[in-house]
Parts: structure tokens; sequence; C-alpha cells
């Protein structure tokens, strides 16, 4: 579980603070808890178990017997300053304390190593992990509020109550409380109305609940919430979500939202019933548009993945996106379309010599030597291995072949360095060009390309460390480079 926003006021080194401060938060969500508590000594909210639990996970140096037992002293002190003492607030006492170790513990043991992005498995452990601690807690603290001389029929209704408010107060808390990171407002985004549509959604949905009523009406803020998923960052929708939930339960604690009767539209259960089920069954369509959304973006930044993770010159597909989209706007009408292919000579023998990762230093620098020698108006490509690709435009086949010839002079000059080493390696480059007249630049650049792949082949076969083309007087134009 990410540990976002450090509860500054515990530190594994300040055991008497972290003491004091558990014993502070202890009582005072005791005292809210109490302050919302209803009928038959059950709260609406209990928000102290997970608000302790939360404690305990984002704070895991805390998770020792004698903070625990603090807790525990708290809320039972608080009960006999305010209440009455006795066994059996040691008992309910103790029924929070079960909720709130077990949470912990099963949240530290099994989602600590996690990242925040794995929060689809995070969400199904709290739900989870609530619903154990929740049983638990509920069954402890269910016979604690019976008492040894009630009536025993009263438990599986008290049991109920005690589990529903539990869980639910878990669910919706526990993920704000461990996913809540302070915002950064110096990086927040541009606002725009258009953000606050999910957020409205849910407002909407839920006045709709109250006008509709029905048990169905419950499920009416879904989609929306789904829609805040989708568009907000986890803490806000988990932020949105505990405050629409706590909403509801009251709302219908008050009988806002009345499931029973109909409401001022003549409806009845069924038709509250439909739309709930209605409203549900859109959401798995909902996730599904957002799977899908994401799918295409991943498939559109692979097919993206426009450089060279190794040298920073672009990949072949990079290279494609830029002849379609940058060239075209530098090339001008009449001009060559100039394509070298470039192997390096021998590559084998210098990670053989001096291993992989020379071979890889070597690539880099090498990448790094023909963008300089190419210039800002040529496009350098690795299209794999150590065969790279060069194309540019120049206003004649003489002035291409002077460029590739400044490559190949170049390399061969150059000391490329590898720790103590100092290596010296060449180039067979084969040079293809042409006017494109009617075709696009990529397709004469494919073109291009098969053809320089022949003079690759043909400088390799004829020595290496040279420049092979069909163009022109090769030694007229040597001799003048
Ligand atoms: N270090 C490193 N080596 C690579 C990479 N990609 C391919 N190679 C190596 O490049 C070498 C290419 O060898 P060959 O295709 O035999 O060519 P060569 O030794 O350059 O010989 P010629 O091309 O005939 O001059 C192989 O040893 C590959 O393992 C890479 O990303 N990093």
């Amino acid at each position: 579980m990410s540990n976002q926003i450090e509860f500054v006021c515990f530190s594994p080194e300040k055991r008497l603070a972290n003491a004091i401060n558990i014993f502070v938060i202890t009582t005072l969500f005791y005292f809210f808890g109490a302050s919302l508590r209803l009928i038959d000594e059950l709260s609406l909210f209990w928000p102290l178990n997970a608000v302790l639990a939360a404690v305990f996970v984002r704070n895991p140096f805390l998770n020792r017997p004698v903070y625990y037992f603090l807790c525990y002293s708290a809320m039972v002190i608080y009960d006999a300053f305010t209440t009455h003492w006795g066994w059996q607030s040691a008992i309910i006492n103790l029924s929070n304390m079960v909720f709130i170790i077990i949470v912990a513990l099963l949240l530290l043991r099994y989602s600590r190593d996690e990242n925040e992005n794995n929060w689809a498995i995070n969400a199904f452990k709290i739900f989870y992990f609530c619903l154990i601690g929740a049983v638990l807690s509920s069954l402890l603290g269910s016979l604690g509020s019976l008492g040894p001389s009630s009536d025993y029929r009263q438990f599986l209704p008290l049991f109920a109550d005690w589990f529903s408010e539990q869980f639910s107060t878990g669910v919706l808390m526990m993920p704000f409380l461990l996913m809540a990171k302070w915002p950064q407002w110096g990086k927040m985004p541009a606002f725009h109305f258009s953000k606050l549509y999910p957020l409205l959604g849910v407002i909407i949905s839920v006045i709709a609940s109250v006008v509709i009523g029905g048990a169905g009406s419950l499920a009416f803020p879904l989609p929306a919430l789904i829609w805040c998923a989708i568009r907000y960052p986890l803490p806000i929708t988990a932020l949105i979500t505990l405050l629409t939930g706590g909403m509801e339960i009251v709302l219908v604690a008050n009988s806002i939202v009345v499931i029973h009767h109909s409401q001022p539209l003549v409806v009845n259960e069924m038709f509250s019933a439909r739309l709930g089920i209605a409203t549900m069954a859109i959401c798995p369509l909902i996730v599904s548009v957002s799977v899908d959304a994401i799918n295409r973006l991943i498939k559109q930044t692979s097919l993206r993945a426009d450089y060279d993770y190794l040298t920073g010159v672009h990949s072949r597909s990079g290279l494609y996106e830029a002849l379609k989209i940058t060239a075209p706007l530098m090339h001008k009408p009449g001009q060559k379309l100039c394509v070298m292919l470039l192997d390096i000579d021998y590559f084998k023998r210098i990670n053989d010599n001096y291993g992989h990762e020379c071979g890889d230093v070597v690539l880099r620098a090498f990448a790094a030597q023909l963008r300089k020698a190419v210039g800002e108006e040529g496009l350098v490509a690795r299209l794999g291995g150590e065969e790279f690709v060069v194309a540019c435009s120049t206003n004649s086949e003489d002035e291409g072949y002077k460029i590739a010839e400044k490559i190949r002079q170049s390399i061969e000059l150059t000391a490329f360095r590898y720790q103590q080493q100092t290596l010296f390696i060449t180039v067979s480059i084969g040079l293809a060009a042409t006017t494109p007249e009617k075709q696009s630049l990529l397709d004469a650049f494919n073109a291009l390309l098969a053809e320089a792949d022949k003079y690759l082949y043909l400088s390799k076969r004829s020595g290496r460390n040279q420049v092979s083309t069909s163009l022109i007087n090769q030694e007229d134009i040597a001799a003048s480079v």
C-alpha cells in the first residue's frame, strides 16, 4: 500500500509522541462516533475503526501490542467517563479492536508491497478484509450488546445491524484513507468546466434517488461514480465514493430516500428495482468502454514507440511517422531524397572482445556521431542491431554522396572510448537517391531502402569502410570531399 501522506504525528523514533497521538486520535474519533450514535447503542457511522486501521497500515511501525493496547484503553476510559464501565464496554470495545487489528494486519501482510497502480487488486482486498474484520468483530460486538440475560432471538438483527455498519463504513472509508495524498497545487492541470461533469452526474443521480425512491434508487449513482473513476485521480474518486455512500446511508436512515414506500412520483417497488438494475447493468459497459480506450492507447503507444531506447535516434516506426509528418514539410519540390543504409563493420568482434556493454556504448556513440554529421535536416534511425538508416533531402546526388562520405570518414577517425579502452570502427554504406515525383516520401523511401541495401552489400563485399552507389562517378566526388 502506498504511503503517500505520512501521518506527521507518527514517527518510528518518537515512541512517546506516537503513544500520546494514538490515544488522542482514538479518543477524538470515539467522541465523533459516539456523537453520531442512534438507537440501540449502534451508530449510523463508526469511523473510528476504519481510521485506526488506516493509521496502522500507513505507519507499519505502529503495529505493536502496546499501541493496540493504548487504543483499547482509550476506548474503555472514554466509556467509563461518559456512559458506563464494565464487562459490556470491555467486550464491545474489544470487538472494535478485532476489526482494527484484523484489517490492518491483513492489509499489511498482503498489500504493503504493491504499488498504488494495483488499485483494482487492492480494492478487492480492502473489500474482503473489511468483510472478514466486520464478521468477526460483529460477532463479538453483538454478543457484548446482548448481555447474559437478554433474548437471544435479538442476536441476528443485532448482528446484521452491527455487521452492515462496520462493513459499509470500512469499505467506504478505507480506500480514501489509504490512498489520500496532499494535492500538488503546482502540478494541477488547467480547469475546464467539463471536468465537473462526472461529479455533477453523481449529484444529479443522488437527487434522482431522493425523488424516485425505492430500493433500486440506491444504485443510481453507480454509473456516475464509475465515470469519476475514469476521469479523476484515485484519491478524489475514493473521496467522492465515500461522500456519496455516506450521503445515501444518511438519506435512507432519515427516510429522505424511502426504500419501502412510493415517493412523490407514483412509483412502485418494481419500477425502482428495474431502474436500479438497469443502472447497474450499464456499469460494466462503461468499464469495458474505458478498457477499450486504454487498449487502443496502448496499441497506439506501442506503434509509436518513436525512438530507439538505446541510441535515442528514431526507431523504424518513428522514422515512418517522421517521413509521413515532418519530412514532407522540409522537403522542397525538385530536391533529391537520399537514403543511406549503414552497417558497422565487424561489430560482432567488439561484443566478443570487450563485451556486450561495450557494444552498447559504441552503438550509442556511433548514433550520436551520425546525428552530428547529418545535422538537423536529416533523419537518423536505427533499424536494428548495428544497422542504421539516414534519410535526407539534398539539392543534388553529389551532395548526398558527400554527406555519406563525410559520415564514413568521421566514423573512421573517431576514437570511441569504453572504460580504459580506445576503439576505432568503420562503417559500410549503401546509398540510393531519387527525386520523388508523384510518390509520397514514404513510398520513395521504401523503394530507395531496398536499393541502398543492395549497395550496402556491395560495400561489404568490396572490403567494407566505403560508400557504394550507382548514381555518380564516385571517384570524382570522393576526390572533392
Ligand atoms: N552490444 C550490442 N550488440 C548488438 C546489438 N544488436 C545486435 N548486436 C550484435 O551485433 C552483431 C552483429 O554481427 P554481424 O551481423 O555478424 O555483423 P558484423 O560483426 O558487424 O560483421 P559485418 O556486418 O559483416 O561487418 C552481433 O554480434 C549481435 O549480437 C545491441 O543492441 N547491442
